[in-house]
């Protein structure tokens, strides 16, 4: 049996036990299924994609303010008086969707670009101001409420019992899981776990991270909007309390405790907050002799020991152990047609590629670079070095868009890239890796490469959901298969990349790039933690790429490496180019000897 075949299992014994539940049972399983919903969208945004927010109750509220307002205010119900009353609650899930859309998408361009904690606070705050807005507007009943909200009807069947209105609840739960799974599973998704790992490196492989932000910010916010939609037509009736922050906060217990990185996670803490939420209501104020919300102080300790022994959630745990009774799931892309993928043309041998002309970086007072010039041309390998500080990591930014040069210019393949992003550089063919590496450490080398191959595919994230991205996908897997093999990780491929040791790590950053096909290749100390060997294969592959055509250009302080491998070596110190020349004439330099303290560092290289 697979995993799939046991999700099948599980639905299935759902749907047999679904007439034999009892009608307390059906209510907490139809909460479940609304909690949940609200849960999936917070795994998106904050365990899969980092952005942690405490104000998705709110979003629950305007889905549920929408519907109530259009079936029951005489204003909307006097204007639509023309169209049957089923469809009402229809128009409310539109009006929802809509008005939460454009509220997420304001308040989204508001704060997301902020950082740090200053995100979390603001969600906070929208989460409040929306709660009493809610609370004080009249036309929507003020603190006491909406009543007298319809059920829902299909075809003009009503569905007003909780047993059928359910039934509905986890079909919508389950679409939803199943289109986020596909949507994870593709390249965007790759890019969206990319997100956690930091801007920098997701805009390097050419992902859009502001307008992914955007994107998973707004869904979650629609998938709240639609669990709100569902309550307000099973409860029939709305007030702003199942609304406020509390809940808002309760969403976020849920997803971590269950496991804010799994879908399924967001299922099992909203399984276990409920049931436990429900259990201690009653049971804790009898032990206390007193009435108060005494379960949020036991799911506040519930998540500290969650976030201490399971940081990952309980899911991790559950699947782990389920697993090793699995056979493990065929790749989703096998067996599709493969589409072909988008490709640069490599300029002929010899071209510049990249050209720096006059570049200077100030950070204060402190000038980084100081009138740089450096130009890499197709094959060749082209060597940065220089001793620590003197500038090495800051040129790289402001020749892969990670930073603007304070004056002076970048070219690159005859484009003036002056303000532009590092996806820009990536979409025109800029491969690179990092000093510090970054990769998405609990995903396999696999998924890492491939999220390099990002910008040669097109299909968007209806399509991944849809699964209508197969061909491609099987296309992008198969070039991350290529590049891995070709740089020697094929035992790896399955392995989570932070497992690996760094240097191997180093390589797996190498195929990544290669993935993207560039006709460029910046390489930010390769050698680093490679063994003698494995420097010897890393040489070999980058002689091999040179002959391919490609441009490099390596920073690196192994100068035994550089020395038998580069064909032109720049020299920095304190920011400014002290030698440019063949590996013999910048090793008979005596400024560069000098700035190597004697003769030793690099001589012996020769
Ligand atoms: N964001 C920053 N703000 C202020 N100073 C900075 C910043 N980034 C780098 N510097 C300074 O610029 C100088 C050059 O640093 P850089 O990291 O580019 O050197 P490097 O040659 O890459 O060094 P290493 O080989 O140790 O990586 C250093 O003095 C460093 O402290």
């Amino acid at each position: 049996m697979t995993r799939r075949h046991l999700t099948w299992l599980a639905i299935l014994l759902l749907a047999l036990c679904w007439p034999l539940f009892g009608a307390f049972t059906i209510t907490l399983v139809n909460y479940i299924g609304l909690y949940s919903l609200v849960a999936v969208g917070l795994v998106m945004l904050t365990g899969v994609g980092g952005i942690t927010s405490f104000g998705q109750a709110a979003f629950v509220g305007l889905g549920a303010y929408a519907t109530a307002w259009i079936c029951t205010s005489p204003t909307a119900t006097q204007a639509l008086s023309a169209l049957p009353a089923g469809v009402l609650p229809w128009l409310g899930l539109l009006l929802g969707l809509v008005v939460t859309a454009l509220i997420a998408w304001f308040l989204g361009a508001v704060t997301l670009p902020l950082a740090g904690h200053f995100l979390p606070l603001a969600t906070l705050a929208w989460g409040l101001s929306l709660y009493y807005i809610f609370g004080n507007l009249e036309g929507l009943g003020g603190f006491t409420g909406i009543t007298g909200v319809p059920p829902l009807s299909i075809a003009g069947y009503e569905l007003s019992s909780p047993r059928v209105l359910g039934v509905l609840i986890w079909a919508v739960l389950l679409l939803a899981i199943w289109g986020l799974h596909n949507l994870l599973d593709s390249r965007e998704g790759r890019a969206i776990r990319a997100l956690k790992s930091g801007r920098v490196m997701a805009e390097s492989m050419g992902v859009d991270t502001a307008r992914q932000r955007m994107k998973l910010f707004v869904l979650a916010a629609l998938l709240s909007a639609v669990s709100g939609w569902l309550y307000a037509h099973l409860q029939r009736f709305v007030n702003p309390t199942p609304f406020d922050l509390n809940i808002g906060i309760e969403y976020l217990f849920m997803a971590v405790v269950g496991g804010s990185g799994y879908l399924w996670g967001a299922v099992l803490g909203a399984t276990l907050i409920t049931l436990l939420k429900e259990q201690l209501q009653d049971l804790l104020p009898r032990l206390l002799g007193a009435s108060g919300n005494f379960e949020v102080i036991v799911f506040g300790l519930l998540m500290l020991l969650v976030l201490q022994r399971a940081p990952e959630g309980l899911w991790p745990l559950i699947a782990a152990w389920v697993n090793k009774f699995l056979k493990p799931v065929k790749p989703r892309a096998q067996g599709a047609a493969i589409v072909a993928l988008a490709r640069h043309t490599l300029p002929p041998a010899g071209q510049v590629v990249l050209q720096a002309k006059d570049v200077t970086k100030r950070f204060s007072g402190l000038v980084a670079n100081n009138d740089v010039n450096l130009d890499v041309k197709s094959g060749e390998v082209h060597a940065l070095i220089g001793p620590n500080g003197a500038g090495k990591s800051t040129f790289f930014n402001m020749i892969s868009g990670v930073d603007d040069p304070t004056s002076g210019t970048v070219t690159l393949l005859g484009q003036a890239m002056a303000g532009k992003p590092s996806r820009a550089f990536a979409a025109l063919g800029l491969g690179r890796t990092f000093q510090h590496v970054r990769l998405l450490g609990q995903r396999s080398v696999l998924e890492n490469v491939a999220v390099g191959a990002h910008l040669r595919a097109r299909r968007g994230w209806l399509a991944a959901m849809l699964r209508a991205d197969r061909g491609e996908e099987a296309a992008l897997l198969a070039e991350a298969r290529h590049q891995i093999e070709r740089c020697g990780l094929t035992q790896y491929i399955d392995t989570p990349a932070a497992s690996l040791p760094l240097g191997q790590q180093r390589i797996v950053e190498i195929a990544r790039a290669l993935a993207g096909q560039p006709s460029i290749l910046l390489l930010d100390e390769p050698a680093a933690g490679l063994r003698h060997l494995e420097k010897q294969a890393l040489a070999q592959l980058l002689t091999q790429l040179r002959a391919e055509g490609l441009a490099v250009l390596v920073v690196e302080h192994d100068m035994e490496f550089v020395m038998n491998l580069a064909d032109r070596i720049t020299v920095l110190e304190f920011g400014t180019v002290i030698a440019l020349g063949t590996p013999a004439e910048v090793q008979a330099n005596p400024r560069v000897m000098e700035a190597y303290l004697g003769s030793d560092v690099v001589g012996a290289a020769a």
